[in-house]
C-alpha cells in the first residue's frame, strides 16, 4: 500500500481518537456528577432509615417517605451503571478504535461510504458513526462478504448493495501497525501476525479476525439446539465468547448477562477466558463445572467430579465399564422418567417427620395426603399439594399451640422492649388490638418453636430421594449386556458410598433427574442461553439432566468427539446422532469447523495423522518445527532429557507446558525434575497460570494452549489402549509452536501404527 494512502489513514485515525478523547472527558466528568449523585441519595436513604417508630401516624408516612428515597437510590444507581458502562466502551477504544473498514455504494447513490468498524460504536455530537459496532448488522458484510453485491439484514429486512473495498488494519496505541486490503474474509496475512505471537495465559478475542464460519456460529439467532463440532483449535471456544457479546447486543432489550450460564471444564479454563467478554465491552457471563453445579445440588454430599472418576476410570472392570455406558446412557435417563410417570403412592419413599425425638408427622400420614388426590395430576403437582398440605396442618398445629398455656405465660413474661422487638414488619405494626397483638406474639412464639418442622418440610425432608433411587435401580430393565449379579453389585456399592456420604458421578445426574421429576423443583426458568464447552467430555446423560433443569435455555453445545478423554474417540457424525436423539429441539443446528488455527503447519499434521479419519483437518498455513519424538529407556534419562528440552524451549518460548496422562504421573516428574526455572505442578483448584515450566495432567489442560508442549511418556506401555487416542491427541494439540513427545521405552502403537509418516516428525533416539 502506498504511503499516501497510508498517511491519510493515519490521519483519520488521529481524527477519530481526538474525538475519542473529548468524549472520555465529557463523560468522566457526567460519571463523576452521577457517583456524586448516587452517594448523595445513599446516604440520605441510610439517615432516614434510622427514624423512630413509637407513633402509629409518623410510621406511615416515613415508610412512604423510605420508599421514595429507595426508588430514588436504584434509579441512581442505575444511571450510574449506564454512564460507567459508555466510558469503559470509550476507554476500550482509545488505543485502537477500530480494525476494519468497508466501502459501499448503495444503489442510486454516487459515491461509496466509508464505514470503519470496531469493538464498539463512537458516535459523534452531530449523529455520524465514526465507528460501528462489529455487532451491527451492516457490519456482518466485512465478515461475511467478498467484494461485489452483498447483502446483509437489518429490521427493516434485507438490504443490498455492492462492496467496494475491504480493509484490515492493525492499530496499537494509536499508531497503524499494519494495513491491508483484502477480498478474502479476513486475510491470512493478518491471521499469520495473530497466531504467531507468543502465549499471554490468557485468550484473546478474536474480533478482528472472525472467519465465515466462526461468523455463522456468532451471528446465530434461531436454533435452540446450536452444536459446534469443531477440531482441536478451530476457535470454538473464541466463536461462543464472541457468540455471547453478539447476543447481548442483538437482544439488549431482552437479555442480560445474568441470563447466560457455561458450563466450563475447569476453573484454570474459566481464568483463562475471563478477560474476553470484558475486551469487547461486555460484562462476564456466570461460569460453573459440573463439579461445583452438583455440590450445591447435594449439599451435604461429596460428588466425584470428572476428574476424579478419569482417574480412577482405569481401576474399572469391564463389567464395570458397562454399567457406567448404561447410567450415562439417554436410555438410562428415560428409564428414570417412565419410573416416576408410573410411581403409585404406596411406592414413594416418604420419611417421617421427627421433632424432639417423636414423631411429628408419620408416613402413613404423608401418603394418606398424596393418595388422596385425583390420579390424573402430575406427580410433582401431587408433590407439592403434599407440602401445601402438610404446611398447613403445622400452621394449625401452631395456631393451637399458641394458645396452650406455657406460651401464654411466656407472652406475660415479656418485657416491653421484648413485646416491642416484635412489632418491626409492616403487617405486625398495622395490628392494633391488645388481643390480636398477644395472639400475634404467642403465634410467633410457637412458631420458633416448630421451626425445625417447617424447615423440614420446606427441604422436602418428608421424601428420601436416594431409597427411590435406590427402589428404581432394583427393578430398570438391564440390557442384556449386564449381569444381574453385577447389577447388584453396583446397588450396593451405590449405598455403601452414600454411607460415607459420597455419590459417584455416574448416580449424580439420574439421581437428580429422579428427584426432580418427583418434587418439580430444581428447575432454573431464569436462563435463555445454556453454553457447555468440551461437550465431549459429559455424558448424554448429564446434558439430558442439563436441558431439563434450563427448560428455557436454548441449548450451545461446543466440542470436538476426537478430544474425548473419558471415553471412545468418537466419529462426530455419530455423536451428533445421539445429541439430536437425545435433545429433541425445533430447531437444531450443527455447524462444523474443520479449519485448525492453534498450531503451526506441521504439528496440525503430525496431531490429525494420529486420527483415523482426521483428514477432515485443515491445517492454517503457519510454519514452524517439526515435532520430536524423544526416546530413553529410564526414567532418569528421561528426565535429563526433559531438561535439556527445557533449556531449549525455554530460550524462545514463554512456557513449557509437560503434559501426563495422569495426576500421579505429573507429581512424581514435579518431584524429580530439579532445575533453576519456575516450575508449577498445576491442580483441580488453581485458578491461573504461571509462566516457567508447567506441570499437568490433561484433563487440567482443557481448552488451554501453550507455547512449548512435551507429552509425556508416550511409550507403548503408558499409551496402550485403543481409547487413549482421544488423550494423546488433546495432548498435542495444546502446543501452539512446538511440540516433543517423550518415550520411555518403545513408542506407542497409537503412533507407529497411525497415518504419521516418518517425514512429520524429527527423532532423538538414546539408550543411556
Ligand atoms: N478467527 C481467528 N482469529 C485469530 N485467532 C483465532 C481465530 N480463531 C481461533 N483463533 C486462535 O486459535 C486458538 C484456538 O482457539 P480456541 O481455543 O478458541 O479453539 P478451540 O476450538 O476451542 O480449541 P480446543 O478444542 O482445541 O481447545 C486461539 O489461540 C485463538 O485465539
Amino acid at each position: 500500500m502506498n504511503s499516501d494512502e497510508y498517511h491519510r489513514e493515519q490521519q483519520h485515525v488521529n481524527f477519530v481518537l481526538r474525538e475519542i478523547n473529548r468524549q472520555i472527558k465529557s463523560v468522566q466528568n457526567e460519571y463523576q456528577k452521577a457517583h456524586n449523585s448516587t452517594k448523595q441519595v445513599l446516604q440520605n436513604y441510610g439517615n432516614d432509615t434510622s427514624v423512630n417508630y413509637f407513633e402509629v401516624d409518623d410510621r406511615n408516612e416515613t415508610m412512604a417517605e423510605l420508599e421514595e428515597q429507595r426508588w430514588m437510590a436504584s434509579e441512581e444507581m442505575r444511571v450510574e451503571k449506564v454512564v460507567y458502562n459508555h466510558l469503559y466502551k470509550l476507554e476500550q477504544l482509545k488505543g485502537s478504535p477500530y480494525f476494519g473498514r468497508i466501502d459501499l455504494k448503495f444503489p442510486g447513490e454516487k459515491h461509496a461510504l466509508k464505514l470503519y468498524i470496531g469493538t464498539a460504536s463512537c458516535v459523534d455530537a452531530h449523529d455520524h458513526f465514526l465507528v460501528f459496532d462489529w455487532r451491527a448488522p451492516i457490519a456482518s458484510v466485512y465478515y461475511n462478504g467478498t467484494l461485489g453485491k452483498v447483502a446483509y439484514k437489518t429490521p427493516a429486512g434485507r438490504q443490498v448493495t455492492d462492496l467496494k473495498k475491504k480493509r484490515q488494519f492493525l492499530i496499537k496505541d494509536g499508531k497503524i501497525r499494519n494495513m491491508f486490503d483484502t477480498n478474502e474474509i479476513v486475510g491470512d496475512e493478518m491471521l499469520q501476525h495473530v497466531l504467531g505471537q507468543k502465549n499471554d495465559h490468557v485468550m484473546h478475542n478474536i474480533v478482528a479476525t472472525i472467519q465465515r464460519d466462526q461468523n455463522d456460529i456468532i451471528r446465530d439467532t434461531k436454533s435452540d439446539l446450536l452444536v459446534v463440532q469443531g477440531v482441536a483449535g478451530s476457535g470454538k471456544t473464541s466463536a461462543i465468547l464472541q457468540r455471547i457479546a453478539f447476543l447481548l447486543y442483538h437482544d439488549r432489550k431482552s437479555l442480560n448477562v445474568s441470563q447466560i450460564l457455561l458450563f466450563s471444564p475447569n476453573r484454570l479454563f474459566s481464568h483463562y477466558i475471563s478477560d474476553v467478554l470484558p475486551s469487547l465491552g461486555e460484562h462476564n457471563m456466570r461460569q460453573v463445572t459440573l463439579a461445583d453445579f452438583l455440590s450445591k445440588r447435594f449439599e451435604g454430599l461429596r460428588v466425584q467430579t470428572i476428574f476424579e472418576r478419569y482417574e480412577s476410570s482405569h481401576t474399572l472392570s469391564t463389567e464395570q465399564l458397562k454399567i457406567r455406558k448404561f447410567k450415562n446412557s439417554a436410555a438410562f435417563m428415560k428409564a428414570v422418567k417412565r419410573y416416576c410417570r408410573s410411581l403409585k403412592a404406596d411406592q414413594f419413599a416418604f420419611s417421617q417427620i421427627l421433632y424432639n425425638g417423636r414423631i411429628f408427622f408419620g408416613k402413613e400420614t404423608i401418603k394418606l395426603l398424596y393418595e388422596s388426590q385425583p390420579a390424573a395430576v402430575k406427580p410433582a403437582d401431587r408433590f407439592l399439594n403434599v407440602k401445601n398440605d402438610l404446611i398447613t396442618m403445622l400452621k394449625n398445629r401452631i395456631d393451637a399451640e399458641a394458645d396452650t398455656k406455657p406460651i401464654q405465660k411466656r407472652v406475660d413474661n415479656l418485657t416491653s422492649d421484648q413485646y416491642n422487638e416484635f412489632f418491626t414488619t409492616t403487617h405486625a405494626k398495622d395490628i392494633q388490638s391488645m388481643s390480636g397483638q398477644r395472639h400475634y406474639i404467642a403465634y410467633r412464639i410457637a412458631k420458633n418453636h416448630l421451626a425445625r418442622v417447617y424447615n423440614a418440610i420446606f427441604n422436602n425432608e418428608f421424601f428420601d430421594p436416594y431409597i427411590q433411587y435406590q427402589d428404581f435401580l432394583k427393578q430398570v430393565k438391564l440390557p442384556n449386556d449386564i449381569s444381574k449379579a453385577a447389577w447388584e453389585k453396583s446397588i450396593k456399592e451405590f449405598s455403601h458410598q452414600l454411607e460415607l456420604h459420597r455419590l459417584t458421578l455416574d448416580n449424580a445426574t439420574p439421581l437428580l433427574y429422579l428427584r426432580d421429576l418427583i418434587t418439580g423443583e430444581g428447575l432454573n426458568h431464569d436462563i435463555k442461553y445454556l453454553f457447555v464447552d468440551e461437550m465431549q467430555d459429559y455424558s448424554i446423560a448429564q446434558l439430558v439432566y442439563m436441558k431439563h433443569a434450563f427448560p428455557n435455555a436454548k441449548l450451545n453445545l461446543i466440542g470436538d468427539s476426537e478430544q474425548a478423554l473419558f471415553k471412545d474417540v468418537q466419529a462426530p457424525q455419530e455423536l451428533l446422532k445421539q445429541l439430536n436423539n437425545a435433545l429433541t429441539a425445533q430447531h437444531p443446528r450443527l455447524i462444523k469447523l474443520n479449519r485448525s488455527y492453534r498450531s503451526t503447519y506441521p504439528i496440525t499434521n503430525f496431531a490429525k495423522s494420529l486420527l483415523p479419519d482426521g483428514n477432515q483437518i485443515q491445517p492454517f498455513n503457519r510454519s514452524g518445527d517439526l515435532p520430536r519424538i524423544v526416546i530413553r529407556y529410564n526414567w532418569t534419562s528421561a528426565i535429563k532429557a526433559t531438561k535439556q528440552i527445557i533449556r531449549q524451549q525455554l530460550k524462545k518460548n514463554n512456557t513449557v507446558a509437560i503434559l501426563t496422562k495422569h495426576l500421579a504421573e505429573a507429581k512424581k516428574i514435579y518431584t524429580n525434575l530439579n532445575i533453576n526455572v519456575k516450575k508449577t505442578l498445576m491442580s483441580d483448584s488453581d485458578r491461573s497460570l504461571p509462566q516457567g515450566v508447567l506441570i499437568m495432567p490433561i484433563y487440567l489442560a482443557k481448552g488451554l494452549e501453550f507455547d512449548s508442549v512435551i507429552a509425556w511418556n508416550v511409550s507403548k506401555d503408558n499409551y496402550n489402549q485403543k481409547r487413549l487416542l482421544g488423550t494423546l491427541y488433546t495432548i498435542s494439540t495444546r502446543a501452539m509452536h512446538d511440540l516433543t513427545l517423550l518415550s520411555i521405552g518403545p513408542v506407542s502403537p497409537l503412533i507407529t501404527k497411525s497415518h504419521v509418516s516418518p517425514k512429520q516428525f524429527t527423532i532423538n533416539h538414546q539408550f543411556n
